[in-house]
């Protein structure tokens, strides 16, 4: 077989990209998955997407974490299939496109290199011990720290994704420093089992948990992760955030051929 893929990344969490509605790849094996997003076997990526058709919307994105298994929302390859379907032609700078978390709008630049993705609606930000936990799409912890650049995230946040409360289910483990006008953070992904440059559905968490703590209205979070720039808006009433938008670049980096 001689199948198609496409290599994405948004602020350096990265992406192997597969145009469904062509391949020939029928039977999806989740080692095979495991295998392309090997750094040293593989293509290497912290997931996988299949492009597929869908009557109602304008394409579906289908997630794999790099460790095989089928995934939570991806924020990140989320604004990364907006730019893969832009360039295949299927759609221009608006889409409505459906995820594993339900129906997702996005807009694009004209150049097709930055994306702004809106995200789930949340109502719900519960607490264990001083770490704030909730679910953007995907379930995050979030625990506010000082001198992150020199905090062993892998360490950490194995640690708290493998204790007891989170062993069963997993939990992507979020450490966040206040720089005063922007956010810093960095995040351990389950499904990666390790640190990633930058993820979406975790920064969105994050930009909510800080502005619980603050006064209502429309926020708009700048945010430094190890690979780039990211911007959270929304509107939070107090209890509520909505009209929510996880904003970036996505890029394509290459482009290669499964021969096997
Ligand atoms: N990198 C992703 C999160 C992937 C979700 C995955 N780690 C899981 O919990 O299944 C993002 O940008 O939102």
């Amino acid at each position: 077989m001689n199948i198609k893929f496409y290599k994405y990344q948004g602020a350096g969490n990265d992406f192997i990209l597969i145009d469904h509605r062509v391949s020939e790849l029928k039977n999806i094996d989740n080692k095979l998955i495991a295998q392309l997003c090997d750094r040293r076997f593989g293509i290497g990526a912290d997931g996988l997407m299949f492009l597929t058709n869908h009557e109602n919307y304008d394409f579906e994105m289908v997630y794999y974490n790099s460790d095989g298994n089928i995934g939570s929302m991806c924020g990140n390859g989320g604004r990364c299939i907006v730019a893969f379907a832009k360039f295949l032609g299927i759609i221009e700078n608006e889409t409505n496109f459906l995820a594993v978390d339900g129906p997702h709008y996005a807009k694009i630049t004209a150049e097709g290199n930055w994306v702004e993705l809106q995200m789930i609606d949340v109502d719900t930000i519960k607490t264990d011990g001083s770490a704030f936990v909730l679910n953007t799409g995907s379930p995050h912890y979030i625990r506010e720290v000082q001198n992150l650049a020199e905090l062993d995230v892998f360490t950490e946040g194995k640690n708290i994704r493998n204790n007891d409360t989170y062993k069963l289910n997993g939990i992507n483990v979020n450490f966040v420093e206040d720089k005063g006008n922007h956010l810093f953070v960095r995040t351990f992904e389950r499904g990666v089992e390790d640190e990633t440059y930058a993820c979406g559905t975790g920064v969105t968490a994050v930009a909510m948990a800080m502005a619980q703590q603050k006064q209502p209205g429309h926020i708009e979070t700048p945010i430094e992760v190890l690979g780039g720039k990211l911007q959270i808006n929304f509107d939070y009433d107090g209890s509520k955030f909505t009209n929510v938008f996880l904003c970036g670049p996505a890029e394509q980096v290459f482009e290669g051929k499964l021969n096997f």
